[in-house]
């Protein structure tokens, strides 16, 4: 581990310990970058307090226990600790992270299981720019986790049971089998819908044809469940393509739609029930978690089984958490789901808890989505105000993306693929970038601008330094040398890159996408300024400095290449 800030935080506290004794060694040396130095430490104002000394004595008294630190320790002011890093330090880190195939990003141990629940679009409709977010946040996290080791469990908890199948199915009948998977595959889910639900409101006879429909489907039937399938593989089928477009790791082995507990359900009311967790209240079985209550004051009910004896949303995540605790053996639950959602999870959490399924060996966190607004600051539909469909959606940034780089000269096929990474990058990345529990505009124009804090913008800032490279008439990897920053723009960016490690684990323990975006965002920048004031393959520029930069140039290269690739970024060769 490199990070400076956590070296340096180690190396102040055994400087505690040494001078005041064993019982400091915890304390936190409050380490903050500086202006006037790599690193100001604020500790000693505080334990003066305590110590009833002066704070400048304390300062100095941390100085002298850090007499052998790899760079200059000053006291300044009132008692602050002001730390620069020798330059071999940084040196000596840089290049030991460039020969480290993982380019300082560890592992975690003991390794976790960790289960995300992420996308999960309902099959009654189609999968709309709500889900665009789960899916992208959710993927991004899979892959962070992967990285640092744990072994992941993707949950793709679909909407793909209840009584909206009942109609669902009959309509599939009225229109016939082959008509049914052609519109569903295309991803006409919402037309569909719509469809059915106009003939259930319109047609009595539809209706009770639904409504035994349904009751065939729950007891099992076997014509009614082929019939579901084909219902549910057609829209699968459209989700995948989705998917497929979108780069996103989910697969068909990640299907665990809210079908695959309906055989639990009656089992975990009835386990809910004998453990006197879940009770009966005017006819439906209810949990009520502590500490949850009404506007009235009332305590509020979780309702796992309504009084007609029907199943919903609520039993099934029941007999999720369960499954997923005891079957798939979880140290961690991630659920990526919409922030609107946050009562709910945190009663089936609470619930889980009271009746003993989610010991406190095992964390269950809701990673709440924010919402996604058009430019009218509301929720984001088309302009006839109907929900958008995220295929089109995502064709149309494709597009877009096809059209900003129309002028540069590609042939069509070179063009048409990095209008692909590009496009699927750009909406990707503006998802990512911003905290995921906050709202935010879906606005084409901001998120394809090839400045900024943006998808293209990271693409272009890569496909830079590869064509460095290019020029350079080397391959990164063959770029081995030794890092040795010796100008101040050089220094920067090398230590800001030791930071990266602890960036990732912190992205898997937070669930915070956004800050590894922001870091990489940072190292472009810093990339950009040192490029500017440092030639690396101009004529002039001496054969070992040519080296060293270009060692530099790579381990840049490689920070973003890995980064991005954690966020599902695609990243193409030229732009
Ligand atoms: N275990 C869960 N409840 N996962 C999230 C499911 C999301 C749900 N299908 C929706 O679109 O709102």
């Amino acid at each position: 581990m490199t990070d400076p800030q956590i070296v340096l935080t180690e190396r102040v506290q055994q400087a505690l310990a040494a001078a005041f004794g064993a019982e400091h060694a915890d304390a936190d040396p409050l380490i903050r970058p500086s202006q006037f130095a790599d690193f100001q430490a604020n500790v000693a104002m505080s334990l003066a307090k305590r110590l009833r000394r002066s704070p400048r004595e304390v300062a100095q008294a941390l100085a002298a226990e850090l007499s052998d630190f790899p760079g200059t320790v000053e006291v300044s002011g009132p008692g602050f600790l002001n730390i620069t890093l020798d330059d071999s330090w940084i040196a000596a880190e840089a290049t030991s992270m460039l020969r480290d195939p993982r380019a300082g990003v560890g592992t975690v141990t003991p390794p976790q299981t960790v289960v995300i629940d992420y996308s999960a679009p309902n099959a009654a409709k189609e999968m709309h720019v709500g889900h665009l977010r789960t899916t992208i946040v959710g993927d991004a996290l899979a892959r962070v986790h992967e990285h640092v080791g744990n072994t992941v469990i993707r949950q793709n908890h679909l909407g793909d049971w209840g009584t909206p199948f009942g109609m669902l199915i009959e309509h599939l009948l009225d229109i016939g089998e082959e008509a049914a998977v052609e519109q569903l595959e295309a991803g006409m889910g919402t037309e569909f819908y719509q469809a059915a639900r106009a003939k259930f409101d319109g047609d009595d006879d539809f209706k009770a044809r639904s409504r035994t429909r349904v009751t065939t489907l729950q007891s099992g039937d076997a014509d009614t469940l082929r019939l579901w399938h084909v219902f549910m593989d057609a829209t699968v089928r459209y989700f995948n393509k989705v998917y497929g477009m979108l780069g996103v790791t989910l697969t068909d082995a990640d299907l665990a739609g809210e079908s695959m507990y309906n055989p639990m359900l009656a089992k975990t009311c009835d386990d809910l029930e004998a453990a006197g967790v879940a009770v009966l209240s005017e006819g439906a079985l209810c949990l009520f978690p502590p500490g949850f209550t009404g506007s009235d004051d009332k305590p509020l009910p979780l309702i796992i089984r309504k009084s007609d004896g029907g199943y919903g949303y609520a039993s099934t995540d029941m007999a999720a958490i369960r499954y997923r605790v005891h079957d798939l053996k979880a140290d961690r639950l991630l659920y990526v789901v919409g922030a609107d959602q946050a009562l709910h999870f945190r009663m089936v959490f609470a619930a889980a808890q009271q009746a003993g399924w989610l010991p406190d060996t095992v964390s269950a966190e809701h990673v709440q989505i924010g919402m996604m607004l058009g430019k009218d600051g509301r929720r984001f539909k088309t302009r006839s105000g109907e929900s958008v469909k995220l295929m089109a959606l995502l064709q149309e940034a494709v597009d877009r993306a096809g059209a900003a780089i129309a002028e540069r000269g590609y042939d069509e096929a070179t063009r048409a693929e990095i209008a692909q990474d590009v496009g699927m990058g750009a909406v990707k990345y503006a998802d990512l970038s911003v905290s995921h529990d906050s709202e935010y505009v879906f606005d084409f124009d901001r998120m394809l601008k090839f400045t900024g804090n943006t998808g293209p913008y990271m693409q272009y800032a890569t496909a830079r330094i590869r064509s460095i490279f290019r020029k350079a008439g080397i391959t990164p990897a063959d770029a081995d040398g030794a890092v040795v920053p010796a100008q101040p723009s050089e220094r920067a960016l090398a230590l800001h890159l030791l930071r990266f490690g602890v960036l990732v684990e912190h992205v898997a323990t937070a669930s915070e996408p956004h800050t590894l975006c922001a870091f990489l965002f940072e190292t472009a920048s810093l990339f950009s300024t040192f490029y500017e004031e440092c030639p690396v393959i101009k004529e002039g520029v001496d054969a070992e400095t040519k080296q060293q930069r270009l060692a530099l140039c790579a381990l840049t290269l490689r920070v973003l290449e890995t980064g991005l690739d954690l966020l599902g970024m695609p990243v193409p060769e030229r732009m």
